[in-house]
C-alpha cells in the first residue's frame, strides 16, 4: 500500500514542483518585462522594438518582417512616432505645415501609408495560409497572375509598381494552398522597401516552403518610379525577373510552356 501510494503521489509532487517552478519562470519574466516596461519609460518606441531584435541577434534591414518583436497595441505608437519625425522633415523642407492648409496633417498621413499600408509587410504576421492536401495527386503546370505588385525600393524609397507571375508544379506529396493566398502572400512579401531581386526570391523560397512543389517559377516586370520620376528619368525601362527552381530548371519544355503561357503584354 505504502509502495503503491509513493507510486501514485511522485509524478503529483513532481507535477506540483514543475507548475511551482513554471509559474516562478512565469512571474520572473513578468518581473523582467514589469522592469524593461519602467526602464523603458521615455524611450522611443522604435528603440524600445530595436533593442529586443538586437537581444534575440535577429536581422532588420527595410525588407525583413519584425511582427514577432512588436506587441498588441504598439504600431499606434509607431505611427505616432514616425508622424512627429515626419513633420521634422517638413519643416526642414522649410514647410509651413501651420498656415498650408494642404500640408497640416501630412506628416500623420505619410506615417499611417508607411505603417498601415505600404511598408505594412514589415509589421504584420504572415497571412495564415490553408494548405489542403493534393487527393488527387495533381501534377499538371499550375499559373497563377498576373499578381499586381505594389513595392518600394529601399534606396529611394519611391514606388515599385509591377506584375507577377508564379508557376507551380505540385506532386503527390505536394500542399495546395488556396488561389487568393499567392496574392496575399505576394503582398505581405512586397509592401516593403526592397530590391526587386531579393523580392523575388525570397517570394520562390516561401512558396517552395510552404508547397513544397517539384518546381516553382516567379516572374515579375516593374515599372521603378526612381527611374521614371527622378534620376535618369527614363520613363520605359522596366527590370524583369526570372526565378526558375526545380523541374522549371531542370525541364527546357516546362519553362517554355510556362513562359509561352504567361501574357506579359
Ligand atoms: N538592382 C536594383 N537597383 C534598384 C532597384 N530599385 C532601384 N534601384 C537603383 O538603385 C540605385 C541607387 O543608386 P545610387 O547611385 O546609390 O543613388 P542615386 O545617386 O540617387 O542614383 P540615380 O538613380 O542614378 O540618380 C539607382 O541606380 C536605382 O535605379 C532594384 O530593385 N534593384
Amino acid at each position: 500500500m505504502t509502495t503503491k501510494k509513493t507510486i501514485h503521489q511522485a509524478p503529483k509532487k513532481v507535477a506540483a514542483k514543475r507548475s511551482a517552478s513554471a509559474k516562478s519562470v512565469v512571474k520572473k519574466d513578468l518581473a523582467k518585462k514589469l522592469v524593461a516596461k519602467k526602464d523603458d519609460a521615455g524611450t522611443p518606441l522604435s528603440v524600445v522594438i530595436r533593442r529586443r531584435i538586437e537581444a534575440q541577434n535577429a536581422r532588420f534591414h527595410a525588407n525583413d518582417n519584425i511582427a514577432a518583436f512588436i506587441e498588441p497595441g504598439e504600431l499606434e505608437g509607431l505611427i505616432d512616432e514616425v508622424a512627429q519625425k515626419m513633420q521634422g522633415v517638413l519643416e526642414s523642407l522649410v514647410i509651413d505645415t501651420e498656415n498650408d492648409h494642404n500640408t497640416k496633417n501630412t506628416s500623420r498621413r505619410v506615417a499611417k501609408m508607411y505603417v498601415q499600408e505600404v511598408f505594412n509587410g514589415r509589421y504584420v504576421d504572415q497571412p495564415t495560409l490553408t494548405k489542403f492536401p493534393n487527393v488527387s495527386r495533381l501534377n499538371e503546370l499550375m499559373i497563377i497572375g498576373p499578381i499586381t505588385v505594389r513595392s518600394a525600393c529601399s534606396h529611394h524609397l519611391c514606388p515599385i509598381m509591377g506584375r507577377i507571375w508564379i508557376g507551380v508544379l505540385p506532386n503527390k506529396g505536394s500542399a495546395l494552398i488556396g488561389l487568393s493566398k499567392y496574392s496575399r502572400l505576394t503582398e505581405w512579401v512586397m509592401c516593403r522597401p526592397q530590391i526587386q531581386e531579393e523580392a523575388v526570391v525570397e517570394l520562390a523560397d516561401m512558396l517552395e516552403k510552404k508547397i513544397k512543389p517539384i518546381g516553382v517559377a516567379v516572374v515579375m516586370d516593374a515599372d521603378h518610379f526612381c527611374m521614371q520620376w527622378r534620376g535618369v528619368k527614363d520613363r520605359d525601362s522596366k527590370m524583369i525577373n526570372s526565378v526558375m527552381r526545380g523541374a522549371f530548371l531542370r525541364d527546357s519544355n516546362l519553362r517554355r510552356e510556362f513562359l509561352a503561357l504567361i501574357d506579359r503584354k
